[in-house]
């Protein structure tokens, strides 16, 4: 199976097709409205923004998961971790789905939906070999059912991919293959107590907002790159829309002030775009959190449409 680009003839790259994927999930947040977030991305310009980029590419439309919509009349469990079930479905169906887009040589473009869908992307990925993970969001989404604040799956992706915790005793949450020492969040500015001593003891790497402030955007992600890319022949980028500051991306569930700006969004995107081109670092990006009831005319759903193409290759000029 072959998850690089190709090379042609008169030695330019071209880059490998890309396979978008919805998946119209929120049991793993509270606020309704996530689940619309692929319409959100599609309806904000998404096709045009990669024709724009030249990138080759399918929509395989939505996956069918279970929503709150569906399960409305279901007693909620009772578990510390809500909706467990659901996810464990949704982890299932969308790591088969990215696992078959990769075994066709294409890397997926994964549109949530709330961030928990990202343990499918990393499983589904992680199946192709060791795998780097590069974490843009305002949050750790570091805790476990026993540590959540909340009881939101979209707050534990992380550590469940890594089997941290709880999640040591839920093989189907874990994505065995992705590496602590390869797995960088940047941006954090929001993190629980629990969280933050994990991420403190781990062989993770945290940058937070204070670094991006003393470093600027372009060193502190060429760094993050380093790291998830060292050793590993992929990375996983995950953006969650609420790495951005509210004022730029209001249509999020879990807004947190003091975030980086849509320029700085697009630098990161820029970066993951040039490493990919003289790598072929990307295996696979999702695009999370967008949620259209809460948002601004469509702003957010604009943005992370954009935010995608350029992580893909979309230039200025
Ligand atoms: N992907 C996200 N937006 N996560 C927000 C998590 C918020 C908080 N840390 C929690 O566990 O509930
Ligand atoms: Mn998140
Ligand atoms: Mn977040």
């Amino acid at each position: 199976m072959s998850l690089q680009s190709t090379q042609s003839g008169d030695g330019s790259r071209t880059a490998p097709p890309v396979t978008v994927l919805g998946v119209p999930f929120d049991l793993g947040a509270d606020r309704h409205g996530v689940d619309m977030g692929p319409s959100a991305i599609r309806y904000g310009g998404l096709s045009a923004a990669l024709d724009a980029a030249g990138v080759d590419y399918a929509d395989a439309g939505d996956l069918a998961v279970p929503t709150l919509r569906t399960r409305a009349d279901e007693a909620t469990d009772e578990s510390d971790a809500k909706h467990l079930d659901g996810v464990a479905e949704m982890t299932e169906t969308l790591a088969d789905r990215v696992d078959r887009a990769l075994g066709e040589g294409t890397v997926p473009l994964v549109l949530g939906g709330d961030h928990s869908i990202a343990m499918g992307t990393m499983r589904g990925a992680a199946r192709a070999g060791p795998l780097g993970v590069v974490w843009f969001d305002a949050h750790g989404d570091y805790n476990t059912p026993t540590s959540s604040p909340s009881g939101n799956v979209h707050g534990m992706p992380l550590a469940a991919a890594h089997g941290y915790g709880d999640f040591a005793e839920m093989p189907w949450a874990t994505a065995s293959n992705v590496v602590e020492e390869n797995t960088v969040i940047v941006g954090a500015r929001s993190l629980d107590r629990d969280e933050q001593a994990v991420l403190r003891d781990s062989d993770m790497s945290v940058f937070t907002m204070s670094d991006i402030d003393s470093r600027g955007i372009g060193p502190v992600v060429e760094e993050a790159l380093d790291i998830a890319t060292d050793g590993v022949d992929g990375v996983h980028v995950s953006l969650d829309l609420d790495w951005l500051d509210p004022e730029d991306a209001p249509g999020v569930g879990t807004p947190v002030p003091g975030g980086v700006t849509y320029r700085e969004a697009h630098t990161a995107m820029e970066r993951v775009a040039d490493r990919d081109a003289a790598e072929s670092a990307l295996r696979s990006l999702d695009v999370v959190e967008v949620n259209p009831v809460l948002d601004t005319r469509n702003e957010t759903g604009e943005k992370a449409a954009s935010l995608a193409a350029t992580a893909l290759g979309k230039q200025i000029l």
